[in-house]
């Protein structure tokens, strides 16, 4: 049940996001896109899940479309700016996210697997920005995805949050795709490494072998400074 880019494009208007970007991934792999501002992660990840339609090549999603595979509920996502209803408890939305999948997780298990437990009366409004980025995880849980997209999950996150989100998402050993500008987290948490760079892929490998390939060297630390 592989989830493929073969030789897709994308563009806004004349300004080309993605180009000729090909990339396999089989299942219960955890794969980095790791790339700058504007490299094209998010559009790949839009993509991904059918919000977008490459203006050339085809986009395979669990082994048939995107739009199949998000229909079908296998398919969980933290996007970036994903809005939370602001004058709900944490307990609500969750119970919301549960109905909506047929119950394929409880509520308990839910707030449980994102560390919610304490918070779970809380109105979102009264979150921090890491509490409301676990709101999100645990949404995106809900429907037992069999693969996990997340676009920068861990930016609202401080290190240790960052170790406990991670050790969640190891844990249900789904298939994942994380957008990040952080090599330090790629290398990681990732079994394999895309390092896009203004929309085409200048690397693809495990973390050892990106970190070990010397003609990288300035595109990497071009990423790193950009995540500063
Ligand atoms: N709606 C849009 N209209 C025009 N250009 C866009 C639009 N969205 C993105 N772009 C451009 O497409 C390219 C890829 O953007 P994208 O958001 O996919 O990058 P990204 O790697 O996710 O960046 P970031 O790390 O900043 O989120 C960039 O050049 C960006 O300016």
């Amino acid at each position: 049940m592989e989830t493929r880019f073969d030789k897709v494009s994308y563009r806004y208007g004349s300004v080309p996001a993605l180009t000729d970007v090909s990339f396999t991934v089989p299942s219960g792999q955890t794969v980095a896109l790791l790339g700058a501002n504007g490299a094209g992660k998010s559009t790949a990840v839009d993509l991904l899940l059918g919000l977008k339609r490459p203006r050339s090549g085809s986009v395979t999603v669990l082994g048939g479309s995107p739009h199949d595979a998000v229909a079908a509920g296998r398919v969980g996502a933290l996007l970036q700016s994903g809005g939370l209803p602001t004058d709900s408890t944490v307990q609500e939305i969750i119970s919301l996210a549960t109905g909506l999948y047929g119950k394929r997780r409880t509520a308990a298990e839910l707030l449980d697997l994102a560390g919610l437990l304490d918070v779970k009366r809380r109105k979102v409004d009264a979150l921090s920005g890491g509490q409301k980025q676990r709101v999100r995880f645990a949404v995106a849980m809900a429907g037992k995805p069999e693969l996990l997209f997340l676009d920068e999950p861990t930016v609202a996150l401080d290190f240790k949050a960052r170790r406990q989100f991670w050790r969640s998402v190891k844990e249900l050993g789904n298939t994942v795709m994380f957008a990040t500008h952080y090599l330090d987290e790629a290398d990681e948490y990732a079994d394999r490494v895309i390092v896009i760079d203004k929309g085409h892929v200048i690397a693809d490998g495990s973390p050892a072998q990106v970190k070990g390939d010397k003609s990288l060297e300035n595109a990497l630390v071009a990423l790193t400074e950009g995540a500063q």
